[in-house]
């Protein structure tokens, strides 16, 4: 019997040799996030739990740094405000979380990056809502069907897995490509 450690890396290498499938949509979403930074906007991220730490990994990249030295980017997590989160979850609900900081701090030609494995977390789903009214772009990074979001967004880039994990591992590959069509396409790769 294999190792736990083996049967996951199986299990992520058949992911990882499906994700061709996802190249030209990942393409498309990089340009897309690189037009709306171009034009002065700015990429809002957004998810729960482990879709919570990839927001504020991803956001990083923008404004701290990738791989090469180069000027800051607009990225924003939404994830990271504990006061933020703690008093609309207590005031209003956990479904609000997330809408009501793209409420407050979300402009028309923004982005948000709505991750989500199930694509079924209502805050995300309201954070999506919103968003939209307010002229914002939305991107799903999703899992197994997509769930909600699929529709509810501009455009979704769906990681065909069943497992959680499997999926959060994909989205981290998919992210950092993101930020280097991003890069690529401002100008600003190293
Ligand atoms: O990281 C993990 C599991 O790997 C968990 O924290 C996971 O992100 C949480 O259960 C989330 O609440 C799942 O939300 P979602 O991906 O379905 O939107
Ligand atoms: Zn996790």
């Amino acid at each position: 019997m294999n190792s736990l450690f083996l049967r996951n890396l199986e299990e992520h290498q058949q992911l990882m040799a499906a994700l061709p499938a996802l190249d030209d949509a990942i393409g498309a979403a990089g340009r897309q996030l690189a037009a709306l930074l171009a034009g002065g906007g700015k990429l809002m991220f957004c998810g729960n739990g482990g879709s919570a730490a990839d927001s504020q990994h991803l956001a990083s990249e923008l404004t701290g740094r990738f791989i090469n030295d180069r000027r800051p980017l607009a990225g924003l997590a939404l994830s990271t405000d504990s006061s933020a989160l703690t008093c609309i979850g207590n005031d209003y609900s956990f479904d609000e979380v997330f809408a009501r900081q793209v409420a407050g701090l979300g402009r028309a030609g923004d982005g948000l990056i709505a991750i989500s494995t199930s694509g079924n977390s209502r805050n995300v789903l309201r954070a999506v809502a919103v968003a939209r009214e307010a002229g914002i772009w939305t991107l799903g990074l999703l899992g197994r069907d997509g769930g909600k979001l699929r529709e509810a967004c501009d455009a979704a880039i769906v990681v065909p897995s069943q497992v959680t994990a499997r999926i959060q591992e994909a989205h981290i590959l998919i992210g950092h490509t993101l930020c280097g069509v991003i890069e690529a396409e401002l100008g600003i790769a190293g």
